[in-house]
């Protein structure tokens, strides 16, 4: 490997108890809000097939209008509580809200520009008002920031001059000048989750980038950042020159999900995901397939059976109210989480062979295995592998554990569970398995001479 000076400043999955709750979430909640809410993916009647949040990207929304569209915001139905508490329903155990996209409004009163919410008719600080109430539900605060900001001057993709130099260490110091606003402002965050750090010009600012990471983990200890954040010597951000994460997890699952856990490469993750084919700010109009609840309970289930973290994107409109799709979904996983959590929280991969009727999840601390079937086989009969040494003693459903479920052994190391439930089930359901290792006389079982 290459000597880095700004390279992965960690090697393998942080021990330390806040990573430790990080990587135990199962479930988090993002929430994308800002100025983009006003038009909702819509201008002066033309529909804008992007994602909302990038409206001001668009070449049919004129940019000063956008830039304007502060000076409407004031979003009357906005109850800090009430989605807190929604969240809190849903099971979502932490959650990431922006405090400014892309576009540089800023949903704190930053005292480093005046494009934020204090200038606008609403001038209340929402960031506060999420953080205390994500507190109180018990909901880990951790906070989007994206280094892109096409509002600041000093912003560049590229630094092409002298002045484009110049301009951007003004860009750099704000940006480090926000980043410690915030978390002196709000000192129970739990994390960064950077985005907008694809820039050529940031990823030229290794050694700064690395500065300011050292600078904000000294204000909160335990601080989480995951991959996208900072650029190495060479420019490389989520995994450096030699291969190794930059960061306390990965950040590279976005609207997507590994499949295997060989696609993990060993690291801590999240998936972020978008209720739509790619929205994350409100857009009224959604087109295409919208996730089912069943399609957002199988990603959560896989994420854990991958050792990650499931983080489902809510995009509240104008006026602060969650949209009514967003609530459906929110209520129905939390009914199906009330009764299923067991196999999801602390849980992470279990190095059985995958079946196709589901996961396999094991509690870290209790190495209790649980079975989440999404694909009831027509035989009714469930296959289980187990490795060499282990032995299936006992399965049951998890809301009936009194119950046995008839356990067949087939085979060496393998079993049929035989259970097909009784009525038409529209839901997931979990299967908790006991086991022991227990030495197998030989002889039962011949391999054929092939
Ligand atoms: C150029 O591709 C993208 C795609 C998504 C993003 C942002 N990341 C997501 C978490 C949202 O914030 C989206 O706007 C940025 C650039």
């Amino acid at each position: 490997s290459v000597k880095l000076e700004h390279g992965a400043h960690r090697l393998g999955k942080r021990t330390d108890k806040p990573m430790q709750a990080w990587r135990n979430y199962g479930l988090g909640q993002f929430i994308h809000w800002g100025v983009y809410a006003i038009p909702g993916g819509h201008w002066e009647g033309q529909y804008y097939p992007g994602a909302a949040e990038w409206i001001r990207s668009w070449k049919g929304m004129p940019k000063d209008a956008y830039d304007n569209l502060y000076k409407q915001f004031n979003p009357k139905k906005f109850n800090a509580k009430a989605w807190a508490k929604q969240a809190g329903d849903m099971g979502a155990k932490y959650v990431i809200i922006t405090t400014k996209h892309h576009d540089g409004f800023c949903l704190w009163p930053s005292k480093y520009t005046d494009y934020t919410v204090a200038n606008s008719p609403y001038k209340k600080d929402i960031i506060g008002q999420l953080v205390e109430a994500y507190d109180a539900e018990g909901i880990d605060v951790y906070l989007y920031f994206s280094i892109i900001d096409w509002n600041h001057p000093g912003y560049r993709s590229t630094l092409k001059s002298e002045q484009d130099r110049k301009e951007y260490e003004e860009f750099k110091k704000f940006t480090r000048n926000q980043l410690v606003e915030l978390l002196t402002l709000y000192p129970s965050t739990k994390g960064l989750w950077f985005d907008g750090s694809w820039d050529k010009a940031w990823t030229e600012q290794a050694e700064f980038a690395d500065a300011l990471g050292k600078e904000l983990r000294e204000m909160i200890p335990g601080l989480i950042i995951g991959s996208r954040f900072r650029p190495d010597d060479n420019g490389n951000r989520h995994f450096d020159t030699n291969g190794d994460l930059i960061g306390d997890y990965e950040q590279g699952w976005e609207r997507k999900m590994p499949n295997t856990i060989e696609d993990t490469n060993g690291n801590d993750w999240d998936c972020v995901m978008t209720v739509p084919e790619n929205q994350w700010g409100y857009h009224s109009d959604w087109k295409g397939h919208v996730k089912t609840t069943n399609e957002l309970i199988e990603m959560l289930v896989k994420a854990a059976s991958l050792d990650g973290n499931f983080v489902l994107n809510f995009g509240p409109d104008g006026q602060g109210n969650i949209r009514s799709e967003e609530t459906r979904l929110a209520a129905e996983i939390g009914e199906w989480m009330k009764e299923n959590n067991e196999a999801v929280y602390g849980c992470g991969y279990l190095d059985w062979e995958k079946q196709d009727w589901g996961y396999y999840t094991v509690n870290r601390e209790t190495g209790k295995k649980y079975m989440t079937v999404f694909n009831i086989p027509v035989s009714g009969a469930l296959r289980v592998k187990v490795p060499g040494k282990t032995k299936l003693n006992k399965a049951y459903l998890l809301n009936d554990p009194g119950a046995s479920l008839e356990l067949e052994e087939i085979h060496r190391n393998e079993y049929f569970i035989h259970y097909k439930p009784a009525s038409a089930t529209d839901r997931p359901f979990v299967i908790g398995v006991e086991t022991t290792d227990a030495k197998i006389e030989d002889g039962h079982y011949q391999k054929a001479k092939t």
